[in-house]
């Protein structure tokens, strides 16, 4: 894969990234590991919003109570203290969501879990203050909570296309059923005129939240698929050197953690540039891309990791891995190259081969120390013949 100006996605269809864009999205979702990544990047981006809202509903709720208890004169009181109840309890998930916001790290890891329960929740009670307010048939009333839940239902919270839809769509539905239940036929077509305007408030919802979705989503693969072409090489599709140097910081942090050696290989193929002035450049950048395959084979474990960290230099990360541990896979990967023998007419064996480097973490060293006994165990294997391995003592041992 080569990154040009008229790359397109299906120039990246060996990622997860470009396999996704490649096959569209219209129902507004991902293969499985994909959507949960979504998920948790809706939900970082929605929990400042998920504050705002909390305390929007909290100032609104707390304004026309006020308005309710103190400004608007009602003659019955025991209607008025209904209303109140139903107005606390309206206005309690509002505190609930802004407390655990803060304090909570459970909360946050599952707002978006909770957060279209909550917001049915409160649907359904402003849904009852609307048919309480038609009932009473007041001069004054604070109505269609339940049109400004659902249109918010589908901006700002953080919950996809389809959790909002579930929302806005149970919400008019309990609306139906409990006016239907609650209130005389005579007051019905009234009611029904409310649940036309939460319909369309619903459709005007749903197509602006699938538009914004859609492209929240394209936005997400864009990134990432940016993030992993800066990480990768584009010729071996392996992770560069950058990314490399990242992975051995943050693996020799946790080892440290974790009390378990860490081993580096380091493996240059040997007599490259002859290779090259043979066969051609082309024929040089079909072997990078086989031994890239190679090595890939090698780094089994989810922290190991087979990076190209210069043109024809290659490294593998073990984690977890002893000194004599890596030594064997130093051996199996000689032994893999040289089955494949592939020619070379211009080494000694008539075959590519390739000089390792291997060193494991000591006590004290860092990231770059450790980078730097693994080069100078590559250059005695170089010295010593080349096609071998060498560590930080013994003699250097052909492949
Ligand atoms: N085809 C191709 N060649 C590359 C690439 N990157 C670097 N090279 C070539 O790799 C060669 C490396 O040559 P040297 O550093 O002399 O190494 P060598 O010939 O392998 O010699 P030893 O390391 O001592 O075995 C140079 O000729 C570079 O032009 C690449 O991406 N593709």
């Amino acid at each position: 894969m080569r990154i040009t100006e008229h790359s397109s996605a299906a120039d990246f269809s060996d990622t997860p990234y470009g396999r996704q864009l490649l096959r569209g999205f219209r129902l507004l979702l991902f293969k499985p590991e994909l959507e949960a990544e979504f998920r948790r990047f809706l939900d970082r981006q929605a929990r400042g919003a998920q504050r705002v809202a909390a305390l929007l509903l909290i100032v609104a709720v707390g304004g026309y109570l006020y308005a309710e208890r103190v400004l608007v004169p009602h003659d019955d009181p025991q209607w008025l203290s209904r209303l109140t109840v139903l107005r606390l309890v309206e206005l309690s998930p509002g505190v609930l969501v802004l407390l655990l916001s803060f304090f909570s790290k459970t909360y946050q890891a599952r707002a978006n879990q909770l957060f279209p329960m909550l917001l049915v929740l409160i649907g359904v009670v402003a849904a009852i203050i609307d048919i309480q307010y038609e009932l009473a048939a007041q001069p004054y009333a604070f109505r269609y909570g339940a049109g400004l839940l659902i249109i918010s239902s589908f901006f700002f919270l953080g919950m996809t296309f389809w959790h909002s839809l579930l929302c806005a769509l149970s919400i008019v539905a309990i609306d139906v059923f409990m006016a239907s239940q609650i209130l005389p036929s005579d007051r019905l077509p009234e009611h029904w005129i409310a649940v036309s305007y939460y319909l369309l408030l619903l459709v005007i919802g749903a197509i602006s939240r699938y538009v914004h979705e859609y492209s929240q989503r394209q936005q997400f693969l864009m990134r990432k698929l940016l993030g992993w072409v800066a990480a990768h090489d584009a010729l071996s599709e392996l992770p560069n050197r950058r990314s490399h140097d990242e992975a051995l910081r943050q693996r020799l942090a946790q080892a440290r953690r974790d009390d378990v050696p860490v081993s580096l290989l380091l493996l240059d193929l040997d007599d490259f540039k002859a290779y090259n002035d043979r066969l051609g450049h082309p024929a040089g950048d079909a072997l990078i891309g086989e031994f890239a395959r190679l090595l890939a084979s090698f780094a089994r474990r989810p922290l190991d990791q087979a990076a190209r960290v210069g043109g024809e230099e290659f490294a593998l990360l073990l984690y977890d891995c002893t000194e004599d541990a890596a030594q064997q896979i130093a051996i199996q990967v000689l032994a893999a190259l040289r089955r494949q023998a592939i020619a070379h007419p211009a080494s000694a064996q008539g075959r590519v081969g390739v000089s390792i480097g291997i060193a494991t973490l000591q006590p004290g060293q860092n990231a770059g120390q450790l980078y730097s006994a693994a080069d100078a165990a590559l250059y005695r294997a170089k010295q010593a013949g080349k096609n071998r391995f060498a560590g930080p003592d013994e003699l250097p041992a052909a492949g």
